[in-house]
Order: C-alpha cells, then structure tokens, then sequence
C-alpha cells in the first residue's frame, strides 16, 4: 500500500525542468529523498501538499487524486520545513490557539509535551525564534494531530548535532505504530543512513533511482585501483570517477561486474550513502558539461 503515488510529474522554472519523475512512498515506513542542492526536492514535496500545481502528471495521496477532491487530506499529513508558515509576529501560545482549530484530532496535551521536550518558550514571538527552534515548533504541531504521513523537508538542516539525533530517534519511536509514513527529504545522507528504509534519490530532476536502502548499499560498490587499470572501455563501467595523480576511486551499481572485472587487482569497497550521492551527482556534471 501507498501512502503517496508520484506518477510522471513534471514542473518547469526557468532553467529548471522536473522531467517525468514517478515514485511510491510506502505505507508504514520511512522513504528518504535524497539529492543534492536544487535537484527538485522541494519542488516535489510543495506540489505533495498542494503549495504548487505540477505542468504535467499526477500526485495521489491516500490513493486519492490530488487534482480531484482533495481538502481534507491536509489534515492527515504533518508537514515539516524550515519554510516558515507561521505568523512572526505572534507568540508560540497565540499561534499554537490559531492552528489547533483546523485539526479535528488536536491533542493539547502531547502538544504541551513536546513544546516541553523540545524546551520551547511558549511566550516567545516567532520571529525570536532561531531557525532550530522554528523547526522544533514545527515539528511539534506536526506531531500533535495524529497524522498518518510526516512530510519533512530538510528538517535536520538548522539543528545541531545533539538535537538532529534526538529528531531521528523521535521519528524511528514515530514508526512503531505501522500506521504511520514517513518522507523525510535530506543532503545530510548520514541521517538517511541511519533511519531510511527506502531511498528516492532525485538529480537535476530526474528519478535516479527508488530502491530499499539496504539493496542500494549492497547493490553499488567503490573500486580503488591504480590508473593503469582504466581504459576507455573501462572508464564506461563506472556512474563516476575521481582521479588522482597515482590512483583512482569510482562508483559502480553492479557488484558482480566489478568484481568479474577487478578481481583483486583494486580494493572493492562498499560505498557510503554520501558516496554514490557524490559519485552520481558527479557523473551527470560531466555529462551536461561535455
Ligand atoms: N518558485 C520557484 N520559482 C522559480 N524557480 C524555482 C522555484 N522553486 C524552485 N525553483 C528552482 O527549481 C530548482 C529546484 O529547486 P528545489 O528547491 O526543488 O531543489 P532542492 O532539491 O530542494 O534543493 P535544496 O537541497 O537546495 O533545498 C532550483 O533551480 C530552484 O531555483
């Protein structure tokens, strides 16, 4: 079961063109999308929830078709970004009493809890906030209406280290229950590592892949080697290359090639999440470039 459905979705700005990207976030676990800066991560996730149109395509949530009947779905999803939606100029506890309305599953209690947990001053304004502390109030309001999908965008990217922690263990005891989805879109793949269990990795708006992340590590390897192992038809195995002046290092997404190829002449390694994100990301610069 799908919690939500990407089918074809396209959106162009400018110099930019999300170009036919479909995926699936699944029912009762935590999908990661990954990508480097401006590879249409948000772009996605603001047409999930409704703050853009995509040109061509279509989105469902819930099996639902968001360009059909769609109003109440908002309610079912707790979205996160350090976008702020807020009012500034409003203390926590005059905005907290704006916001609980529009949720018929409002609970005041575990709210109190996080604002707590996450030792936030309620009769602070918005806009004293620093962006950490947004994203806690943020994060707080999106857990305290029993919503069945959590929708964040980038929402490590302002925490320091103690709290990012803190978040991905609050998000792993989130997944207890089965009934909750998680999309958590993210460059700080180590957070992904950690918590993903499926990948949706975007590049310069294109899908590169949607796989479990325990295949995708297993699946792609790093070979380290001397340059004398690379010639032209060998250079073509790799999804990128580094090259120093004695050696080299490249990206592979088939194990059983690199080896039938290598055999112990190179160190065959397996990659981290950051690597094949660098390697990839890499590879299609080259290309553009060319
Ligand atoms: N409203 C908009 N108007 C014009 N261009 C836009 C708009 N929103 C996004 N873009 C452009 O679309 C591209 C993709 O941006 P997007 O924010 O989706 O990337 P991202 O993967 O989320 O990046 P980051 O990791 O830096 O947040 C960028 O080139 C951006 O400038």
């Amino acid at each position: 079961m799908n919690a939500v459905k990407v089918e074809e979705v396209s959106k162009s700005y400018g110099g930019f063109r999300l170009d036919g990207v479909s995926f699936a976030v699944r029912k009762g676990f935590i999908t990661g999308l990954i990508g480097p800066n401006g590879s249409g991560k948000s772009t996605l996730i603001r047409m999930m929830m409704q703050m853009s149109r995509p040109d061509g395509g279509q989105i469902e949530l819930f099996g639902q078709r968001l360009d059909r009947d769609a109003a109440q779905l908002r309610e079912r999803i707790g979205y996160v970004s350090d976008e702020n939606y807020f009012y500034e100029h409003l203390t926590l506890k005059k905005m907290t009493k704006i916001i609980a309305p529009f949720y018929k599953n409002w609970d005041s209690e575990l709210f109190g809890n996080y604002l707590h947990r996450f030792e936030l001053p309620e009769n602070k304004k918005i806009k004293e906030l620093s962006k950490g502390m947004k994203m806690k109030f943020s994060l707080a309001v999106a857990l305290s209406h029993a919503a069945e999908l959590l929708v964040m965008d980038e929402p490590t990217s302002g925490l320091d280290p103690v709290f990012r922690r803190e978040l991905l263990d609050l998000l792993t005891e989130q997944m207890q229950d089965e009934e909750r989805t998680i999309l958590f879109s993210s460059h700080i793949t180590s957070d992904l590592d950690r918590i993903a269990d499926y990948l949706v990795f975007v590049n310069r708006g294109k899908l590169v892949f949607e796989e479990s992340k325990d295949e995708v590590l297993e699946r792609h390897v790093l070979v380290k080697g001397g340059t004398e192992l690379l010639d032209a038809d060998v250079r073509t195995l790799f999804l990128g290359l580094r090259e120093t002046g004695v050696g080299f290092e490249g990206l592979m997404s088939d194990r059983e090639r690199a080896e039938r190829t290598f055999g112990n002449m190179a160190l065959i390694e397996r990659p981290t999440l950051e690597e094949i994100v660098y390697f990839t990301a890499k590879r299609e610069g080259v290309r553009v470039h060319a």
